[in-house]
């Protein structure tokens, strides 16, 4: 009725996905904005006025969940997701939202048969999938690249993949900076430093990550985003996941950020090795409650790959995502060193 606000129901986009309560293609409108459900978990919103259409100046993708049991990352995207959907707003950006992998989702756990973070590539997309997390790789790409495909050549493409750690962290807050050959970029590392996230890790090599795989073939601005440490639904902190839900909540709706770098806050580090497990004898050498980015000295044992030892091959030498676990073939740990943010270009 005329003059008589309407009021949206609150969009969930974790019972949505969960509940298999959408069928992919569905659509709906509110006073701004066309909805779109692509996928089982995958939501694209976008400005209602193709004029808005064309004048918003950028293409975000928000993921989460591409490990099932990292829920903060969850709980910020619904909470984001329920704003938007209960008081409609004017968006600046054509937005896609991921929920990655719902099975593990309802199963608690990291991931069902297959790390997901680790199929993002050219040779899966290729292959025939093998198992639900391959086929869900193969399909999250195809909306990837569908969706920047739609973007004009002067928007910003962004995608920042939300996760938790594993274990504990000196740095609560990191973000890894997938490799980029051509140099890493200041005005992305401050706009992580806006969200907190004062800790960047500048990978050494390509990866089959969902991050790199945006930044690789869509040239967005792409990060993997960690966020604390893993824990159940509704024993996140929230509140400490506000700096980020306000940088985010300007780049979907106000002007696009430009902040600048604070070096005195800032952790940059260099990955030197990603060690993979060659052997199904596989040991580290130290705890699984020791922190990330816990320091080594030159020649100090990390662990022991079969007959092979690994030893930091620096002073200052420290660990990230360590992992005695994984299956052969796959990355156990990362190694780093600090480094300093004249190596950032503009
Ligand atoms: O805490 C851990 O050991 C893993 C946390 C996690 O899921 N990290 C990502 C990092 C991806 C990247 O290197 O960009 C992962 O391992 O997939
Ligand atoms: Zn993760």
């Amino acid at each position: 009725m005329k003059g008589e606000k309407q009021v949206m129901k609150a969009f969930d986009l974790l019972t949505a996905t969960l509940n298999g309560e959408m069928t992919p293609g569905e659509s709906w409108q509110d006073e701004f904005n066309v909805w779109q459900w692509l996928d089982q978990g995958v939501l694209h919103v976008a400005p209602l006025s193709p004029a808005d259409s064309r004048n918003c100046d950028r293409a975000i993708v928000l993921s989460c969940a591409i490990h099932g049991n990292e829920t903060a990352p969850i709980e910020l995207l619904v909470d984001m997701i329920q704003q938007l959907s209960c008081s409609p707003r004017r968006l600046q950006a054509r937005v896609l939202f991921i929920l990655g992998n719902p099975p593990a989702v309802v199963n608690q756990t990291r991931f069902i048969e297959e790390n997901l973070n680790r199929l993002f590539s050219a040779s899966q997309q290729q292959a025939k999938a093998k198992n639900p997390e391959q086929q869900r790789a193969i399909d999250l790409m195809a909306a990837v690249d569908q969706f920047f495909s739609q973007a004009l050549p002067h928007q910003r493409r962004v995608h920042y993949d939300l996760h938790t750690a594993i274990r504990d962290s000196q740095y609560p807050f990191f973000a890894v900076y997938p490799y980029h050959p051509d140099g890493f970029k200041r005005a992305a590392v401050a706009r992580m430093q806006a969200a907190d996230v004062n800790t960047v890790l500048l990978s050494h090599e390509p990866a089959t990550t969902f991050s790199y795989y945006s930044h690789a073939h869509h040239q967005a601005e792409a990060f993997t985003v960690e966020l604390g440490k893993v824990k159940p639904f509704g024993e996140n902190d929230m509140s400490k996941l506000q700096p980020l839900k306000q940088l985010l909540n300007q780049m979907l709706y106000g002007q696009w950020p430009e902040p600048t770098i604070a070096p005195e806050q800032l952790k940059l580090f260099t990955v030197t090795r990603a060690v993979h497990r060659q052997q199904q004898d596989f040991e580290l050498s130290f705890d699984d409650k020791l922190a990330n980015f816990s320091q080594f000295k030159q020649g100090q044992l990390l662990g022991r790959d079969g007959d092979t030892d690994i030893v930091a091959e620096h002073d200052g030498e420290a660990i990230v995502f360590p992992n005695r676990k994984v299956a052969v073939g796959q990355r156990a740990l990362l190694t780093v060193i600090q480094a300093t943010p004249d190596l950032l270009i503009n």
